[in-house]
Order: structure tokens, then sequence, then C-alpha cells
């Protein structure tokens, strides 16, 4: 990790591409300082959704203008339901009509759904061209703007079609979460606890001497340790081949939450929380898990205001488990903790998933 005054660089070296995170506050006025060199574009498509280019969109097309280039905003409704395969098209629509060629790149300004958006737009037209991350919520910060998994929901599956296409830039600006409302701080606070969970018990001692207001004045280094934790795993593993699985503890689980919820009960944070929570306790039962660390989750969930359980109906969430992307044939690997700060792949038989969710059968 490389740090200057007030501006931490974290390199990413995949097969696909070596690019950098870059996070810096105020980062959005400065874009021409972290243009990668290798891009010449012409025109610059900005991707995000109307809440938030209301806010940040025309600040970051001052900053593109100053560097003498086209901007081309291409703005959807906010929300889950756009991260479709008709707003897809519609966006590669507007991209044909502004006559973006592979020379020019595509920024995504916004949260998860835009990232995932507009990256799979990126992945895919003229059959890839370059994108550059601009994540503003903490869950995009944290996890959805790094590692090249871009998605569209289908179906009614989250994230059932997609790539794995690593951008050329990711920039975080801290200063963006002030204006981010409860909820999202939550949602992101799901994820952040995650990582703990499975690589960094340090990073929950840290946690659970700070809370909602605290957390404030420590985002920088939160997000940079995350942001690091990520980065290793997908240097080793960019195509979910083994140790990525690990960044999907919580999440067997957490998309059925999500998805038999409609995407509307709970936000993808909240239904990893309920999934981590579930799936330790029962592990800690099978003893795979240390005694005592499904209690520390808890109360660290609860601390940050995170759903530990849910009241959706079991019959509800089975059919999302099938389409889980950890499962091979009659197998489905599980991400189980073994302590704190420590977790493992575990593959077990689909037929007997439920043993680890809730304790019977399915
Ligand atoms: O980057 C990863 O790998 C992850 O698993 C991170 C997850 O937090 C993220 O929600 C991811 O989009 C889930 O991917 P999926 O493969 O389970 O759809
Ligand atoms: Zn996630």
């Amino acid at each position: 990790m490389i740090e200057e005054a007030h501006m931490i660089e974290i390199p990413i070296k995949t097969e696909q591409r070596t690019y950098s995170i870059h996070i810096e506050r105020g980062i959005l006025d400065k874009v021409e300082n972290y243009f990668p060199t290798s891009l010449a574009p012409k025109t610059v498509v900005i991707i995000s959704d109307q809440n938030v280019y209301a806010r940040y969109g025309k600040r970051l097309e001052r900053s593109i203008n100053n560097m003498g280039l086209v901007v081309q905003p291409i703005v959807f409704p906010a929300g889950e339901q756009s991260k479709s395969m008709h707003m897809a098209m519609d966006i590669y629509r507007q991209c044909m009509d502004a006559g973006i060629t592979r020379q020019d790149c595509i920024l995504t300004l916004g949260g998860g759904v835009t990232g995932d958006l507009g990256g799979f737009v990126a992945s895919t037209y003229l059959r890839g061209i370059p994108f550059i991350q601009i994540p503003t919520t903490i869950i995009a910060q944290v996890d959805s703007s790094i590692g090249g998994k871009v998605a569209i929901n289908v179906c009614g599956r989250k994230n059932q079609v997609g790539s794995f296409y690593q951008p050329h830039g990711v920039w975080i600006d801290p200063d963006l979460l002030r204006t981010l409302p409860k909820r999202f701080i939550r949602d992101g606070m799901g994820e952040v606890i995650k990582y703990g969970c499975i690589r960094e018990e340090r990073l929950i001692t840290q946690l659970e001497a700070l809370d909602e207001q605290r957390i404030y004045s420590h985002w920088e280094e939160i997000i940079a340790t995350c942001c690091r934790i990520k980065g290793e795993i997908v240097q080793h593993d960019a195509y979910d081949r083994g140790e990525r699985q690990l960044l999907n503890f919580g999440h067997t689980l957490g998309h059925a939450v999500e998805g038999a919820g409609q995407f509307q009960s709970y936000t993808h944070g909240e239904s990893v929380a309920i999934g981590m929570s579930l799936l330790t306790a029962q592990t800690e039962t099978l003893h795979l898990t240390e005694a005592g660390v499904t209690e520390r989750l808890r109360q660290l969930l609860q601390q940050y205001h995170l759903p530990i359980t849910t009241d959706i109906p079991w019959e509800k969430m089975t059919p999302f488990l099938q389409q889980d992307k950890k499962r091979r044939g009659d197998k489905i690997t599980l991400v189980v903790l073994s302590r704190m700060g420590q977790a493992v792949l575990y593959p077990v038989l689909f037929s007997a998933v439920g043993i680890y969710l809730k304790g019977t059968a399915i």
C-alpha cells in the first residue's frame, strides 16, 4: 500500500489488467491526476443514477471538461430494478447514438447497482471498452467496485448474468459518504464486518470499539483495510475458483433472503448480515466454528443496527439457493468461520445444505 499525504494507492495486479485503487478526499475535482496514461478517450461516458447524478454529476463533468474531453452522461432511475437487461439495452443504444468507440471510456458514478450495471455494459459493448469505477456508497467503496465482478439480475436472481471484467481504476472519495442516508451506512457495514470475520480479527476489535457515529473519523483507514484485503484475494484468484469464494461468506443465504424479499425487504448488506449470523450459529453448534464466535458476531452486527435473523419462511428462500455460484453438480461450497478472523471453504452435499443453514434438512 503506497501512502502519500492524504492519498492512499493500492495497486491491483490481475492477469487481465493491472490498475490502482486511489483513495483521496475531493478526488472528483481532480480526476486528471488519476486518469491512466494508457487511456486516450475523446468522449467519457458517465453512467449514474438520477439521485447521485443530481448531487455529483456536474462536478465530475467539470473535472473531465477541464481535461479537454467531451462528456456523455447516461442517467437511469435509482434502485436494484435498474440492474436489468432492459436497462443495459437502453444504455447500449445511448452509447451507439453518441458514437462511442473502443477508444472512449465509461466512468461509473454511484453505488453497487451503478458499478455492476455500468461495468456489465463496459464489458460487453463492442466486446469491451475501458471503464473506471467511482463508488459513492460504503458497500461500493469497500466491495463491489473492486475485483471486476460485473452483472445484472435476470429472472429475479441476483447477478445471474455477468462477467469478470477488471476496471482501469477505482477512485474513492470518503467525503461522499457524509451525505449517505443511515440505511446505506448499515448496508455497507454488513460487508465491512464480513472482511473482519474472514481475514482480520483486528478489524473486528476496531469496529467493536466504535459505533455508527464515531466511525466517521475512521472511514479512510477502514475503507483502505477492506480494499487491501479484497485486493490481495482477487490478485490470487480473480476468477472465483477458490480463495475468492471466501468473500462470499454469508452470501449463500444472503442472496436467498434478498431475492425472497424481492430486493425490497432487506438491503444486500442486511441480507449478508442475516446470512453470516444464521450460518455461524449452525456451524458453531456443529463444532466447525470456535465456541463464542456467534455471540461476538451477533453483538457486533446489532451494534451497527444490522439484523441477525429473518421471518421470511424457508420455503420462499430455498429456490434461490439453487442458483448459488458456489454450487458444482450435487455439491455447494459454504464459507465457514473456523474462528473470528479466519474462514475456510467447506463443500457439502447440496441435499444437506439445510443442516448448515437452519439446523434441519430442507
Ligand atoms: O467479489 C466477490 O467475489 C464477492 O463475493 C463479494 C460479494 O460481497 C459481492 O456481493 C458479490 O457481488 C457477490 O457475487 P456472487 O458471485 O455471489 O454473485
Ligand atoms: Zn456482497
